[in-house]
């Protein structure tokens, strides 16, 4: 049987955001999407970065997630290397709550976006399905994998709270 090629790449900026990134990992598996999960740092290991983000379309990646706190430069940076869709996770700072990583995400210059997500877990559970939903339009048999998830998700949620 041919092996599922790995479409998804999940960055982070640092082990600390794993507990974060985690949430989009757990969606692609539910998903059965395969996705190569990576530490990169625009600051700490910018070689790394640099080839990651130039080498992403030839590894066979076709979206990247990428998920950073506090300065999080690594989504815009790994964007302007690459034509691949970039989904942008802030991850939730401890100075600030998050906010500064939502703004250094979500605020790029015309000409190189950055599809930003909500701070925290449900912005990275919700990066899984993004990618699911790009995918899937090139993917008929994921599509109705994520049309179910849907109406799962639909069916389990009460009509009332008692
Ligand atoms: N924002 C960035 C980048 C980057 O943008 O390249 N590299 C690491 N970091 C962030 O620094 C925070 C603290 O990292 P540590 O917990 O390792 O000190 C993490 O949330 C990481 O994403």
């Amino acid at each position: 049987m041919a092996e599922t090629p790995v479409s998804v790449a999940i960055v982070m900026g640092s082990q600390s955001d794993w507990p974060t990134m985690i949430r989009a990992a757990e969606m692609l598996d539910k998903l059965e999407i395969a996705y190569d999960a990576r530490i990169v740092s625009a600051h700490r290991t910018p070689e790394r970065l640099v080839d990651f983000a130039k080498g992403a379309d030839g590894e066979g990646f076709k979206v990247v997630i990428a998920g950073a706190g506090g300065a999080a430069h690594l989504p815009g940076m790994i964007a302007s290397m690459t034509h691949l869709p970039v989904l942008g996770v802030p991850v939730q700072s401890k100075a600030l709550s998050g906010q500064d990583s939502l703004l250094s995400i979500v605020q790029m210059p015309a000409g190189i976006p950055v599809g930003t997500l909500a701070i925290g877990e449900a912005g990275a559970a919700n990066a899984g399905l993004l990618a699911a939903a790009i995918l899937a339009t090139s993917d008929e048999a994921l599509a109705g994998r994520l049309k179910a998830f849907r109406s799962e998700q639909t069916a389990s949620v009460a009509e009332r709270p008692v």
